[in-house]
């Protein structure tokens, strides 16, 4: 990787210290722009600019261009993707690789050569070798063969980083990437097929309950091993990073704790109430066995999770019976 040198903290402005400045929040209706605009709304921020994917198309890279020309946000966070499970991963691999490498190369570079004063770029933990190192550092990073679930959208995100690397080290211009484990929260996707695990059983048992049904369907054997983080942590992070970081390194951004999926599922069943049985489909892949994050790094800069397993699933089935199932 580059020189040490490049590693110094370029002299960014703080990102707290003027609550009227321009940020541009992209993906703001999904999972994580939704709760990173409440965090912002929450701390007083007063210029969000924010578009949808209707108003704005992120792969149309003139369309962007001129939204970075009109605008001229001095804050940009990444968090429009093309987002899936291990499903939707593993079936459309050619739109995982090429929207995301759209999105992120059109934000990147519009944003700075429009004078963003810094951005946030997010990837995401299937970045790093199926078999990595556990807990997994930032620099297991290009050290040996992806997961072939997620190697399409990895590809991308690794070129996400490196991007905002390569931009930090030609132009020192503020861009820094952080790397979070599997999230869920409200406005998540609940897809019956394409979805995460966390959403995905979450519908399951819930509709499941509602039919009277006696078993389940999880996929997988139930033995690989997950890290789940609320959005609402994710958020409180990136504000964080926002403020306080301005590295050459992506950072991870974990909650430290891991449980099988199997685990999962019977959490989830004990919080929507789902009285019958699992049956597991070992049919469907498992992806990649294990994947906890080191996140030391960040812990270390000042910032820990909040929210746990069991009090974020009871806040985001709460959501859902208020919000999805109507
Ligand atoms: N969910 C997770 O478990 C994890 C997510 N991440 C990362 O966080 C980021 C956000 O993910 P998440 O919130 O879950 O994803 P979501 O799918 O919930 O949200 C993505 C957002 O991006 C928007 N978007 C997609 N394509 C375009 C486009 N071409 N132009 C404009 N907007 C677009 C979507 O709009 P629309 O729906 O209208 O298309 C949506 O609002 C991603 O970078 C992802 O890699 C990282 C680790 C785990
Ligand atoms: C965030 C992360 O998300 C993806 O990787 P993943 O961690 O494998 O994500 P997943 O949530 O889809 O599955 C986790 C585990 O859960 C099992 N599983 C059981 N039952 C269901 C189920 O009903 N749906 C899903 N999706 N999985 C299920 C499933 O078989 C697997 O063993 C990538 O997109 C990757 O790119 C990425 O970044």
């Amino acid at each position: 990787m580059g020189s040490q040198d490049n590693n110094v903290a370029l002299s960014s402005s703080s990102f707290l210290a003027d609550k009227s400045a321009k940020v541009f929040v992209a993906g703001h209706r999904g999972l994580v722009g939704s709760a990173i605009v409440r965090k912002l709304n929450q701390l007083g921020f007063t210029n969000l600019i924010l578009r949808s994917h209707a108003e704005l198309d992120l792969t149309h890279q003139s369309d962007v261009e001129a939204f970075f020309a009109s605008e001229k946000p001095e804050f940009v966070i990444v968090a429009a993707a093309k987002v899936g499970g291990i499903h939707a991963n593993n079936t459309y691999p050619a739109d995982f690789i090429a929207i995301n490498l759209q999105i992120q190369t059109n934000v990147i570079d519009s944003s700075y050569r429009h004078g963003a004063k810094k951005l946030l770029f997010l990837g995401s933990s299937c970045i790093y070798p199926k078999f990595s190192p556990q807990p997994i550092p930032e620099d297991a990073l290009l050290t040996g063969p992806l997961e072939p679930t997620n190697e399409w959208y990895a590809i991308a995100k690794i070129a996400g980083i490196k991007m905002c690397q390569a931009y930090r080290i030609q132009y020192k211009w503020d861009a820094i990437s952080g790397m979070p484990t599997n999230l869920y929260g409200p406005y998540d996707n609940f897809h019956p097929e394409n979805s995460h695990v966390l959403p995905a059983l979450m519908r399951r048992f819930h509709e499941a309950k509602v039919k009277g049904a006696k078993e389940v369907v999880v996929w997988g054997t139930g033995s690989p091993l997950r890290e789940f983080l609320h959005v609402d942590d994710l958020a409180d992070a990136v504000v964080f990073m926002m403020e306080k970081y301005s590295g050459l390194e992506h950072l991870n951004v974990g909650s430290g704790k891991e449980v099988t999926i199997k685990e999962l599922a019977e959490l989830m069943k004990e919080v929507v109430e789902f009285e019958g049985n699992l049956v597991w489909d070992s049919t469907k892949p498992d992806g990649t066995p294990r994947k906890l994050m080191d996140s030391s790094k960040l812990a270390t800069l000042g910032w820990t999770p909040k929210v746990s397993l069991k009090d974020g699933l009871v806040d985001t089935y709460k959501w859902y019976l208020e919000n999805v199932n109507l």
